[in-house]
């Protein structure tokens, strides 16, 4: 079965009028009922493409389909079944939560029951209880990116775009959010595309992840095998006790082993560059030489290691061209 994508760019370049290129022959695919995020350094881009795919700007050349149908030619059907929460809030602050969904509901001609049920659902879902009849200027600045998103979803979207939605949050409205977010995906299928600076965020999140730099699609993956593709490991030895830990230092004396490590209490943390035979020898090694361990294990790098490294390597690779 050839497998549609629900967003798919091919060779995107945009050029700006004082010159640069935000985009330069950017490609993208993202599946149906995923949540993707989309990543990179400041001006890499990810604005950009976000303003493109909500069709807000036109891009110079290049193909983009949504829904399986061309972005330029179908853009006013595309539009209304996709939603945007940009990092400007956008709902009236003189209106209340409901004033704003009938308002919206009014936008997308909505029938009032429709509407009401729906608006039920997402304040039981985005946990709006309390937020319901009062200006929206009165709350603060976590809750109204949850009345935003309310609102934002009452048409129903399939896809719903999030252009940094937890910046400017304390790590407790932070983490309501992220539950909110996996709730819209589960509970409506919607495709959730988000742009974060949170690499935490983006890894308890996101079924995909892009990277993006310099107007390009670095590397496109799940974040498990992002983080399998740095070989930057870190091998942790909890000793029984200090003697044993002295033990395994003179051996790396004796035997040169020429590990480089860190030391806290009675634990080593020795980074090694591609990570399973190393640990194998080091298992070995121990049991032979009858030191005595609690455990030995490979600490997976963080997403944001992969990152940086991700990053860095293709600094590397365009110095040397
Ligand atoms: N309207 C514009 N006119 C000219 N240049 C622009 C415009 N908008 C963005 N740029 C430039 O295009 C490049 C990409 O910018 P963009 O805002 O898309 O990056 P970004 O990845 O969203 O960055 P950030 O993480 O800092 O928000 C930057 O060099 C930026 O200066």
């Amino acid at each position: 079965m050839i497998k549609i994508y629900i967003i798919e760019s091919r060779n995107v370049t945009k050029k700006f009028k004082n010159g640069v290129k935000a985009l330069n022959n950017f490609d993208l695919k993202v599946k149906e009922g995923q949540i993707f995020s989309l990543l990179g350094p400041n001006g890499a881009g990810k604005s950009t493409l976000i303003k493109i795919l909500t069709t807000y700007y036109k891009y110079n050349s290049g193909e983009i389909n949504i829904f399986g149908t061309d972005l330029i030619n179908n853009s006013k059907e595309i539009r209304k079944n996709i939603a945007c929460v940009s990092q400007n809030i956008s709902v009236d602050n003189h209106l209340s939560l409901k004033e704003n969904i009938i308002f919206q509901s009014h936008l997308y001609k909505i029938d009032r029951k429709e509407s009401n049920r729906r608006m039920n659902d997402l304040i039981n879902i985005l946990k709006l209880e309390k937020y319901i009849d009062f200006p929206t200027k009165t709350y603060s600045g976590g809750i109204k990116r949850r009345l935003d998103i309310a609102i934002n979803m009452i048409s129903n979207p399939k896809i719903l775009f999030l252009d940094e939605p937890t910046t400017g949050m304390d790590i407790e409205s932070r983490k309501i959010l992220w539950d909110i977010i996996l709730k819209i995906n589960k509970n409506y299928n919607t495709t959730i595309f988000l742009t974060t600076h949170y690499l935490e965020e983006a890894d308890h999140l996101s079924d995909e992840i892009c990277i993006m730099k310099d107007g390009k699609n670095i590397i496109q993956s799940s974040p498990d095998s992002l983080k399998y593709l740095t070989k930057k490991r870190v091998i942790k030895i909890e000793f029984t006790d200090m003697k044993n830990l002295e033990n395994f230092e003179d051996l790396n004396k004796i035997l040169k082993l020429n590990l480089r490590y860190e030391k806290k209490q009675n634990i080593l943390f020795i980074s090694i560059q591609n990570g399973k035979n190393i640990f194998k020898d080091l298992n070995n090694l121990l049991l032979k030489k009858d030191i005595d361990f609690k455990g030995i294990s490979i600490i997976k790098p963080t997403l944001e290691e992969a990152f940086i490294d991700i990053i860095n390597k293709d600094k590397e690779v365009n110095n040397n061209v």
